[in-house]
C-alpha cells in the first residue's frame, strides 16, 4: 500500500484537521482488469439475477434462500462453505433458489471490525487493495462453484470494483434511510433488499424501495476513478426485508401482512424476504434455526407473501472474538452463525415446504397449473 499524503497533526489549514492521510487505491478498471469476470461467470450472474427477480416477484414458485457466513474473514474457509452449500444447492434447486450471503462489508453499531475489505488482515492494518483483491478472487471462485453471491453494500465506491460479480445486494438496517445508499440502489445492477431500520421501522425500508424505483443525479466516480455526476434509470427491484428491531422480532404473520400493506400503499411488489438471523432471532443462532423452521413451516402452509429467507450460517455454530488465539476454523468473528449441519437440514426442510405449498395451491386450484408446474 503506498501513502499518497501524511496529514501533520496540528497543521495549519481549514481543511483536512482530522484527515490523517491518503493512501493509493488501484482503480476499479485496474482491479477488474487484473481479475475479469469472464464470459462463463457473467452468464451465470445475469441468469441468476432474472431467476431472483422472478421470484421475488412471485413468476418464480421457489423460495429465495440467501445463506452464508455474517461475515468473510477467512477466504479459505469460506470457499470450503460454498463446496457444501454449492452440492446441496444443487439438489434443492427445482424448489429454493440458493444464493450464498458473501459479506465483506459490516456495518458497525459504534466501532470494531469492519470487514475482509477494509481490513483482510484482521489487525488494523487496513491493506484495502489487497482487501479487494482478496475480496474478487473469492467471488470468482464462489460463482465458480455454480453459486451466485449476496452482499451487502456499504461504501459507496466499492461496488464498483465487485458487483459485476454479484447477483443480489442489501442495504443494511443502519442505512436504509440513507440517501447516498438509496442513489446508489438504483444504479446497481441487481435486485437490492431494504431491512428495516434497527429500531423496526419498516416504513423506511419500504421507501428505500420506493426511493431507488426512481432515477437520480448524484456525485460518484467513474471505472477509472475520476470524480463524475453518476445518473442512473432507477432500479425496480427492491424488496423489503423483515430483521426485526429494538422491540422485538418482525417475522409473524401479521408483521408480514403489515408490510405488505405498506408495500401495496406504495405500488410495491408485496412480497418480502424475512431475515432469521439479527432481531429476529436475537442475534442467537439456536434460536434463528426454530425461526427458520417456523418460516419453512408457513411457506408450506401457503404464506405466500414470503418470497425469500436470510440465514447466517457457517461450518460451525457460534461466534468468537478476533482476539481468539487460534481462531477457530469457519467460526463467525461477527454474529453467531447456524452450524453447517443444521443449514444443511434447513435446506432441504424449504425444499420440501415449498413442494407441499404447490401442492395445496394445485389442491385449492380445482386442477389448475400451479406456478410452479408453469415455472414461467
Ligand atoms: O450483522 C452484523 C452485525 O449485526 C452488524 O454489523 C452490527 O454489529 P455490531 O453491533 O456488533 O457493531
Ligand atoms: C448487518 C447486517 O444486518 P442488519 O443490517 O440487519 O443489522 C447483516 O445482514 O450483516
Amino acid at each position: 500500500m503506498t501513502t499518497i499524503l501524511d496529514t501533520p497533526a496540528g497543521a495549519a489549514s481549514t481543511t483536512d484537521r482530522n484527515v490523517a492521510g491518503f493512501d493509493h487505491l488501484p482503480t476499479p478498471r485496474e482491479l477488474v482488469g487484473a481479475q475479469p469476470l469472464g464470459a462463463d461467470r457473467a452468464r451465470l450472474v445475469e441468469r441468476s439475477r432474472d431467476e431472483i427477480a422472478r421470484v421475488l416477484d412471485g413468476t418464480d414458485d421457489r423460495v429465495l434462500l440467501v445463506v452464508g457466513p455474517c461475515s468473510v474473514h477467512d477466504p479459505d474457509a469460506a470457499r470450503d462453505y460454498a463446496a457444501r452449500l454449492a452440492a446441496v444447492a444443487r439438489e434443492v434447486r427445482d424448489d429454493v433458489l440458493v444464493v450464498m450471503r458473501v459479506y465483506f462489508e459490516k456495518p458497525r453499531t459504534t466501532t470494531g471490525w469492519k470487514g475482509l475489505i477494509n481490513d483482510p488482515g484482521l489487525d488494523e492494518t487496513f491493506d484495502v487493495p489487497r482487501g479487494l483483491r482478496v475480496a474478487r478472487d473469492l467471488l470468482l471462485d464462489v460463482l465458480d462453484e455454480g453459486l451466485p453471491v449476496g452482499c451487502e453494500f456499504l461504501e459507496p465506491i466499492s461496488p464498483q470494483y465487485i458487483a459485476d460479480a454479484v447477483s443480489w445486494g442489501a442495504i443494511g438496517a443502519r442505512t436504509t434511510e440513507s440517501q447516498v445508499h438509496r442513489q446508489l440502489a438504483s444504479g446497481l445492477s441487481m435486485p437490492i433488499g431494504f431491512k428495516n431500520a434497527t429500531d423496526g421501522n419498516v416504513q423506511v425500508a419500504v421507501d428505500g424501495c420506493g426511493a431507488a424505483r426512481a432515477p437520480h443525479v448524484f456525485f460518484g466516480s467513474t471505472e477509472e476513478g475520476r470524480t463524475a455526476i453518476v445518473r442512473t434509470r432507477g432500479n425496480a427491484e427492491g424488496h423489503v426485508i423483515l430483521r426485526g428491531g429494538r422491540g422485538g422480532s418482525n417475522f409473524a404473520p401479521a408483521d408480514v401482512s403489515g408490510a405488505v400493506e405498506r408495500l401495496r400503499a406504495a405500488g410495491l411488489a408485496e412480497r418480502v424476504m424475512i431475515d432469521a438471523s439479527h432481531a429476529n432471532s436475537g442475534k442467537d443462532d439456536v434460536r434463528q434455526v426454530a425461526v427458520a423452521r417456523e418460516i419453512a413451516g408457513r411457506i408450506a402452509a401457503g404464506e405466500d407473501a414470503i418470497a425469500a429467507v436470510m440465514l447466517e450460517s457457517f461450518i460451525e455454530a457460534g461466534n468468537q472474538g478476533l482476539d481468539a488465539d487460534p481462531l477457530v476454523y469457519g467460526k463467525s468473528v461477527t454474529d453467531k452463525c447456524m452450524a453447517w449441519g443444521d443449514t444443511a437440514d434447513l435446506l432441504r426442510e424449504f425444499a420440501a415446504a415449498v413442494r407441499a405449498a404447490r401442492e395445496l395451491r394445485g389442491a385449492t386450484a380445482d386442477g389448475a397449473p400451479s406456478a410452479g408446474q408453469m415455472n414461467v
